[in-house]
């Protein structure tokens, strides 16, 4: 059997995704009916995951609670169906099914909801027929003509096959999209279509552009990094001396930043080939787009793989025949990796080949905060951002979930999500729980189709009067009707037979009729796909990767399978202030930040020096931190030329390599600056090893003072065993000083 590279556990302790038998052990052990299951990748666990989650969706009430049971009819057919689209014919109803209590209970586990619900015969009856009820919605209630005769397939036999085929990442490399080098725009709610005066820090990176230089600069959620970029891709052409181009990594942030996809852009397809065979394969149209560029901004740098960002390098340097980094094209990017990571990273950009000699010498940080006024909320978000959260942040999280947020000129609160299907199953039931005909728009694709798949606009779009939507692309900047937008639906508007178009109220702009839009995918100038529909989608919920970059003044996030690192962080720096803020199923846990990441933040707020002895590694960069003595040499640019004073929060200590041989480690309760992952790493760097339960191989425990949910360290199960075994119990501090 192959080496299992990740688990899921559907029952136990804890349910999820994990990494290592360590973490799962102490979760499955001694649980009554434990289910888990080992896989050979983190992307099969994933996607089994997500299909054990998918079977169930609509046990999840909009507050991420277990609904009350209920048996949601099918819903009623569309009132019309487009004349351009494909003609349907409704399905029967599906035949009454008659499984034997082993069936309902095989289904029931299926759709991960918990032997332990199973507590009579009649309760497995229900469970089945809201697993059942639940599949009923997903399954088309319209089939193509042709395909109406063969027989329905059982709904949750269908909701099943339709989780196994495997979920693509929310935010997955796509095909390139059409894009046009022009101002950039940003979601509604985020006030990013506002000109605002920009802060002498915002000046000085626009001024290093406009110098012809390259450059990266970041810093935290809110800081205006986008608000930035714009200003600057505005003056950019001020410079007259070529093409600025305008990228993105994901086709939905080249939506957002108005641009393209980097991959578009350079070229290289997929990016997948080896260097020397994009180079060979490069067609003549990217050729000529290389040689007309004087500038490439990519903003989301932090969603670029490094690998990806040699190979453009290369490719650049050979279109143009110069040796100089992406051929002498000035490169101007922007992210914080801090915030989500690529799907597969194998490097993060700035550990790329060329990331040095391209920005290693300019390289800004904008410091100042925006979008929360409020000091400690900012420095809350300082702690999710390190992956820390002390037991004040966990109690001011968990408290907002007493917190009623209400519905503002009738748009309610948007609900994050750590996953798709989490998000589906809410935008679904809310769906259904309108009164009225719903209306099912499909999309009309033509060409490669499976390359339009990664489309932001639905292959097929159900709508009911009174649905909460999203709108998909700008239409008009003006009068805030930009992609991001949030409304609902008025009415559906036919004209000749046909749905002319969606009539909705949006929040801040007003009614606007929605017309049907077409989306491109391009290869060299060539259009090798394209999908008609109504770009808008519905919006109750939306998941936390789709949310990044916007601004959303009524947040209620819900962190419940929040899997990668920067996703808390993420989701929660959405929110403006506390007030209009609910987070639900905070733990510690979910609070995740790359070590690799931090240590390369810090490094650069540290102006690319190493830490001092004395010196902790996390800065707080809050625009009122104290002004610091200005870094002996360039590499991090600070409008004032201050450095950030060193926030004692947590620091990733360095010993002799072999100065934990022999030690087992093992972690409980609430650490104050570091987490397992870090203990983790900083044992297996100087040979000791961390595991997730006490047994007698353990050497020391390291015990924080309180348990996640605020019960002292001493109830912890980890902890009673290292009492009986005699096992060392450690604090963090004196776990960091055996490391010399
Ligand atoms: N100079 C400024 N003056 C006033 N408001 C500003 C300024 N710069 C940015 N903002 C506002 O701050 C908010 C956040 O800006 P923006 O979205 O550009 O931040 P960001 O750093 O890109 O955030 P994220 O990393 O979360 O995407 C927006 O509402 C924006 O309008």
């Amino acid at each position: 059997m192959g080496k299992k590279r990740a688990y899921v556990v559907m029952n136990g302790r804890q349910t999820g995704v994990f990494d290592t038998w360590d973490e799962v052990e102490p979760l499955v052990k001694g649980f009554k009916r434990a289910k888990y299951q080992g896989y050979s990748s983190r992307d099969d666990a994933e996607q089994a995951w997500q299909a054990n989650q998918a079977a169930a969706p609509s046990f999840a009430t909009a507050a991420g609670a277990p609904a009350a049971p209920t048996f949601a009819s099918v819903p009623p057919p569309p009132a019309f169906v487009p004349a351009s689209a494909p003609a349907f014919v409704p399905v029967p109803p599906p035949p009454p099914l008659t499984p034997s209590i082993r069936d309902m209970k095989a289904a029931i586990l299926q759709a991960g909801l918990g032997v332990a619900d199973l507590v009579e015969k009649s309760d497995v009856v229900e469970r089945y027929r809201q697993a059942l009820a639940a599949a009923r919605p997903a399954a088309p209630a319209f089939v193509p003509r042709g395909a109406a005769s063969s027989p329905p397939e059982d709904p949750v036999a269908a909701a099943a096959r339709a989780a196994a085929v495997p979920v693509r990442p929310s935010n997955p490399r796509p095909p390139p999209m059409r894009g046009s080098v022009t101002t950039p725009t940003r979601p509604a709610d985020d006030g990013a279509d506002e000109r605002h005066e920009l802060t002498e820090e915002q000046e000085s990176v626009c001024a290093a552009a406009m110098r012809g230089e390259s450059l990266f600069f970041t810093g935290n959620a809110g800081t205006g990094k986008t608000t930035t970029m714009r200003e600057l891709i505005t003056r950019l052409p001020q410079r007259g001396s070529g093409k600025v181009f305008v990228t993105a990594s994901t086709g939905a942030a080249a939506v957002l930043c108005r641009g393209t996809t980097l991959h578009s852009f350079a070229g290289i397809g997929l990016g997948k080939e080896s260097t020397g065979l994009l180079i060979k394969k490069l067609s003549k149209a990217a050729r000529k787009r290389w040689g007309q560029a004087s500038t490439l901004v990519i903003d989301e740098i932090s969603m670029i793989d490094g690998t990806l960002l040699d190979k453009i390098d290369a490719v650049g340097r050979a279109a143009r025949g110069s040796s100089r980094p992406f051929g002498g094209v000035q490169v101007i990017v922007s992210g914080d990796f801090m915030q989500l990571p690529p799907v597969k990273v194998s490097r993060f950009a700035f550990e790329a080949d060329v990331w040095p000699t391209a920005f290693g010498s300019n390289q800004f940080c904008l410091t100042r905060v925006f979008r929360q006024r409020d000091q400690s909320f900012v420095s809350l978000l300082n702690e999710l951002r390190v992956g820390r959260a002390s037991p004040a942040t966990c109690a001011t999280l968990q408290a907002t979930v007493a917190r009623g947020l209400g519905a503002v000129d009738g748009i309610e609160p948007t609900k994050l999500f750590a996953r798709n299907v989490q998000v589906d199953a809410i935008n679904k039931q809310r769906l259904l729980e309108l009164a009225g005909a719903t209306t099912t728009l499909r999309a009309q694709d033509e060409g490669d189709v499976r390359r339009i798949e990664q489309c932001s606009y639905p292959a097929e779009l159900h709508l009911r009067i009174g649905a909460q939507i999203m709108l998909l692309k700008n239409i008009d900047v003006e009068k805030k009707l930009i992609n991001g937008s949030r409304g609902k639906v008025l009415a559906i508007q036919r004209k000749d037979g046909q749905i002319d178009s969606i009539k909705c109220q949006f929040k801040n702009a007003g009614e606007w009729n929605v017309k049907r839009d077409e989306a491109t995918v391009e290869e060299a100038g060539k259009v090798l796909a394209s999908r008609s529909q109504f770009p808008l989608r519905l919006a109750w919920a939306l998941s936390i990767h789709k949310s990044q970059g916007q601004t959303i003044d009524l947040l209620d996030c819900d962190l419940q399978g929040c899997f990668e690192d920067g996703q808390a962080y993420t989701a929660v720096s959405r929110a403006s202030d506390m007030e209009n803020l609910v987070v639900r199923n905070f733990s510690p846990r979910v609070v995740k930040a790359s070590a690799k990441c931090l240590a390369f933040d810090q490094r650069l707020r540290r102006g690319g020096a190493a830490p001092a002895e004395d010196e902790d590694d996390v800065v707080d960069l809050t625009a009122d931190s104290a002004p610091a003595p200005a870094p002996a040499s360039g590499g991090w640019n600070y409008a004032d030329g201050r450095r950030p004073p060193p926030n004692r929060a947590a620091t990733l200590p360095t010993g002799a390599p072999n100065c934990l041989a022999g030690k087992v480690f093992v972690t409980t309760g609430v650490l104050p600056t570091l987490d397992r992952d870090q203990i983790k790493a900083i044992a297996t760097k100087h040979g000791g090893r961390c595991t997730g339960a006490v047994s007698s191989k353990t050497t020391h425990l390291i015990a924080g003072e309180v348990l996640d949910d605020g019960r002292p360290v001493a109830e912890s199960g980890k902890y009673k065993k290292a009492v009986t075994l005699g096992t060392a119990i450690i604090s963090e501090a004196e776990f960091r000083a055996m490391i010399r």
